[in-house]
């Protein structure tokens, strides 16, 4: 945070707005880039937003969520500082102008892991647990390495100790809601993991959570992506972009994760520490596969014998095992 010091920003752009007000491209005088935030004038819900987003973020310190780095809320018009995230959300990315084959299944499904990560850390890591209750492709944003930054924490909560749900004011977004939130009003951890199985089937499909403009069958994408699952058309929801033959035991595994976390009732959905677990597994298997592609089992010929002269000198291992070792090593540490 920067303190109480009076620090002068140069702004030049509007990045866009948003339900809490407006977020301009800025300048700092030391040349740092930062995202501000800016509440609509007189408008004293967002105040509440505001607050509760410092004290929600400054709880928090995590490599997937958006740093922020200052704020300033005695003004008439309070104002957010944040890290500036420069490669736009994941939302145009997959679906407005920044849209582009670019985002590869590997990207998607890391995207997928490291939102996945951070939502388990929120609800059971953070000092108290967080539930983020927006959670959405238009607030996951992408630095230059396509590294997913968990945004916009206006409408976050904090669950104290001894509770295990909370009587709110339903608030999220269409397409993204949990049915049972938004029909009792009761939220809990599973509100969110209903909203991020959504995010997963955006992944897989590259299609909206909800579009108005397709035929009633297939405008909630829940509804849509569940049905084919069910009639075991699966391939006709997944995005032609991403699927190949080499990655359609993942993405089969991937929908079926999705489609868990979307279940009617949250007790039914498993826990986003599970999700996260089940998809890292994934990539660590696929980490797995493409090395034994590269460094193949050695077949049943003369190279064995190669093998056994090694073992009888002591050294019983081959270099596919002993990489394939390190690589996964490697993935978990970089995972956490
Ligand atoms: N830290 C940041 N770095 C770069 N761009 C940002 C940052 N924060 C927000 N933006 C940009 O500003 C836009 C508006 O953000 P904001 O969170 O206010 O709105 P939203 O998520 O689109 O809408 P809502 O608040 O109604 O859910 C985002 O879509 C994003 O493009």
């Amino acid at each position: 945070m920067l303190g109480r010091t009076d620090v002068y920003v140069t702004i030049y752009v509007i990045l866009g707005q948003g339900g809490q007000g407006t977020v301009y491209k800025g300048i700092l005088p030391d040349s740092s880039v930062v995202a501000i935030k800016k509440s609509r004038l007189g408008d004293s819900s967002q105040v509440e937003q505001f607050i509760n987003e410092v004290l929600v973020l400054s709880q928090i310190n995590h490599r997937n969520v958006v740093k922020l780095l200052g704020c300033c809320l005695e003004t008439e018009v309070p104002l957010l500082v944040y890290e500036f995230i420069n490669s736009g959300t994941l939302f145009d990315r997959l679906h407005g102008s920044m849209s582009d084959s670019s985002l590869t299944w590997e990207h998607r499904l890391r995207i997928a892991v490291e939102i996945a990560g951070t939502l388990a850390y929120l609800h059971s890591s953070a000092s108290i647990p967080i539930i983020h209750r927006d959670v959405k492709t238009a607030n996951i944003l992408l630095d230059e390495n396509l590294t997913a930054k968990v945004a916009d924490f206006g409408a976050s909560r904090l669950i104290p100790m001894d509770k295990e749900q909370l009587t709110t004011m339903v608030q999220g977004t269409l397409g993204y809601l949990d049915p049972e939130y938004y029909n009792t009003g009761l939220l809990n951890e599973k509100s969110d993991v209903y909203s991020f199985g959504v995010v997963l089937m955006e992944l897989l499909t590259g299609q909206k959570a909800l579009c108005f403009e397709k035929p009633q069958q297939s405008k909630h994408l829940v509804n849509y992506f569940a049905s084919a699952m069910k009639e075991n058309r699966l391939h006709e929801v997944i995005d032609g972009q991403v699927l190949n033959k080499s990655n359609q035991r993942e993405i089969h595994e991937a929908a079926r994760i999705a489609v868990e976390c979307t279940r009617l009732m949250g007790e039914e959905r498993p826990r986003m520490k599970e999700v996260a677990a089940q998809l890292e597994a994934l990539r660590v298997t696929k980490t797995k596969h493409e090395w034994s592609d590269q460094y193949p089992e050695p077949e049943v010929n003369e190279h064995l014998v190669g093998v056994e002269i090694l073992s009888a000198q002591g050294d019983t291992s081959t270099t596919g095992y002993d990489s394939i070792k390190n690589v996964t090593r490697l993935h978990i540490e970089a995972g956490r």
